[in-house]
């Protein structure tokens, strides 16, 4: 059986015909069955004008003819069109099932890859086309091995035994026939370079039109907000209308190449009425052989043409596995060490206690974000980060979380370097919960479980008890199983956020990084979030990321951040008392002037 849930992609080479095969390997056997019945039809077609053939010249072309032999001849023809048929249906389902086995490996392999690979891989790489890899890219890929491979097969072997057919019938004719190989090579050379191009474009257009549709449909709330959809929609048409010229062009070109083989096949079928038909007048070859030598021609041409329109599918297959390809070939950024660290929290349970020493980051080098950060951070503290917009907040706990690795410094968890610990170990360990909680097609239960089956009702319906969660879901008709949609567009920001509480409460991290989302939050939310924020930050250590500073005021430390340097550390009182830049930003800030406020 094929290796089907592989983490490891197999290595793409070179060539993607060599790389597609590779993925055929485990198919080999279905294959040569595939073989089998393809020559098993192709002997039915060739035996099939030699038959008429016998028929003509033997009883139809002869004095006193009988008709016995005749009706055996019909007979026999019926039942080798039978077994050409049933061979060619079963081959053909084989092929097909073999082709969908094999692209739902490659599949497999390009969605776990793409899972793999590191945070700035996805923002330097358009998503669009990476939807394209998985979905279209990878059925045509498909259409190599239904459609291409079977074509190889059966038009290359028809091709052969026709030809032998036809040399072995009468060489001199048969010789004159091969003249039109070079033909066919010829006019494949002129077009090939063409229409790799010219797929080339179809494909990388698709790409931007599906981005373009995906970014789109993310954001439409904001595209209906500003009135921006006569904007888009033209944009839209910017991209869709040289996409359909693409695809109109590569129609143009595919039925070109297609009919330049059409012509040539009649061509050669009205040379070989005229050159067959002076052989019949000087008596050289009977009637029944110049019958045999048209229906071979015309046998010859199918093929021919069959492979030429199956070309076309050889070539978008190649370009769309190049393009899954240079997906399997990126390698991730951050890479597992190799030996990991031995954690085993059973036995050495982790404290939760973070540092950064000496930390400095920059996305790109010329641009330093993050500069020389140092924090302690005992276990079981409850942290604030604080800093004016593009401070480089949700930097530092990109850091923590390993999206990125640090230009300088070291971020350690008791005293282990974080580049030190599998990366899945490390988000066991440290879990982020965003402002923009992700939510997925499923039930209310299912996305707190986050679709995990050792996970009971009850164990959810007490995270949800800790959080307060269950006091909005014990409202809702359908409580627990109650649908979600994606964006969880049918629930409010704060009951996203209390639901993100009590995943993290299942999934028990040691440390809890918290982008706060309480900032578009009404006072009654705002407090059921606080309160359950509270509670799922007991037992850990917890870092928020403080929109609203009202937050921090509880907070056992709260590490200040301007331009990428920490400027002042403290509790809320202590910043306050210091009158720095932290007591600066309060008074600024129009909370302030809550009755509830700070101070
Ligand atoms: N992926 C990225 N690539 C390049 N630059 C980035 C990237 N993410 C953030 N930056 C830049 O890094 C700086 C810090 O951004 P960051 O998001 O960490 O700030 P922040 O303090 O969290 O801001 P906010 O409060 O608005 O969320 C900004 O100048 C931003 O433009």
């Amino acid at each position: 059986m094929p290796n089907q849930d592989s983490k490891t992609p197999r290595v793409p080479t070179h060539s993607p015909i060599k790389g597609l095969l590779v993925y055929a390997i485990p198919y080999t056997r279905l294959f040569a069955g595939v073989i089998a019945l393809v020559i098993l039809y192709n002997l039915t077609q060739v035996i099939q004008p030699y038959l008429v053939k016998v028929a003509i010249d033997r009883y139809l072309l002869v004095k006193n003819s009988v008709l016995s032999p005749l009706i055996q001849i019909g007979f026999l023809y019926l039942a080798i069109t039978l077994v050409g048929l049933l061979a060619n249906l079963y081959q053909t389902r084989v092929i097909a099932s073999a082709g969908q086995q094999i692209v739902r490996q490659i599949r497999i392999d390009l969605f776990s890859h793409i899972e793999s690979l590191s945070m700035d891989y996805f923002e330097t790489h358009d998503t669009g086309r990476l939807i394209t890899n998985v979905a279209s890219d990878t059925t045509r890929i498909s259409q190599f091995f239904t459609q291409f491979l079977l074509s190889v097969i059966r038009d290359g072997l028809t091709i052969i035994l026709v030809m032998g057919a036809m040399l072995l019938l009468n060489w001199r004719l048969g010789l004159l026939s091969a003249l039109v190989i070079p033909l066919i090579v010829l006019i494949s050379a002129i077009f090939r370079p063409r229409l790799h191009k010219i797929y080339n474009t179809t494909r990388s257009r698709q790409s931007r039109l599906i981005g373009f549709i995906a970014e789109n449909l993310s954001g439409m709330r904001i595209i209906q907000i500003f009135h921006q959809e006569k904007k888009q929609l033209d944009a839209f048409n910017q991209l869709n209308l040289p996409y359909q010229n693409a695809n109109v062009n590569e129609f143009r070109w595919d039925v070109l190449f297609n009919r330049s083989f059409d012509l040539l096949g009649n061509l050669a079928v009205a040379f070989m009425a005229w050159a067959g038909g002076l052989a019949v007048f000087h008596h050289s070859i009977k009637i029944g052989v110049l019958y045999a030598f048209i229906s071979y021609i015309q046998q010859f041409f199918e093929p021919i043409n069959s492979l030429t329109q199956n070309w076309n599918t050889l070539q978008s297959s190649m370009i769309s596995f190049e393009r899954v390809s240079s997906v399997l070939a990126t390698s991730p950024t951050l890479k597992d060490p190799d030996p990991p660290y031995p954690l085993n929290p059973s036995s050495v349970p982790l404290l939760g206690q973070v540092d950064f020493d000496h930390v400095s980051f920059a996305y790109k080098p010329e641009a330093p974000i993050l500069q020389d950060i140092s924090m302690h951070i005992a276990p079981g503290q409850f942290i604030g980060i604080a800093g004016e917009t593009g401070a480089g907040k949700s930097t530092l706990i990109s850091l923590l979380a390993r999206f990125y690795d640090v230009s300088e410094g070291a971020i350690r968890i008791d005293g282990i370097d974080i580049r030190q610990i599998r990366q899945d170990d490390l988000h066991k360990i440290v879990a982020v919960v965003q402002q923009d909680v992700n939510l997925y097609s499923g039930t209310i239960a299912d996305n707190i479980r986050l679709f995990r089956d050792d996970i009971s009702l009850e164990q959810i319906e007490e995270a949800c008890r800790i959080t307060g969660a269950d006091i909005f879901i014990r409202r809702l008709r359908q409580g627990y199983d109650t649908w979600l949609t994606p964006h969880g567009a049918n629930l409010s920001t704060g009951q996203r956020q209390l639901l993100a509480f009590a995943r993290t409460i299942l999934l028990d991290p040691k440390i809890l990084v918290l982008d706060e989302a309480t900032a578009n939050l009404d006072a009654v939310s705002e407090m059921a979030v606080q309160k359950g924020l509270m509670e799922v930050a007991k037992n850990r250590t917890t870092i928020v990321i403080a929109h609203r500073l009202s937050t921090l005021r509880y907070a056992d430390r709260i590490f200040v951040l301007d331009q990428g340097r920490i400027v002042e550390s403290g509790t809320h009182d202590e910043l306050l008392a210091h009158n720095g830049y932290y007591a600066h930003m309060i008074h600024k800030s129009a909370w302030m002037l809550e009755p509830t406020g700070s101070a």
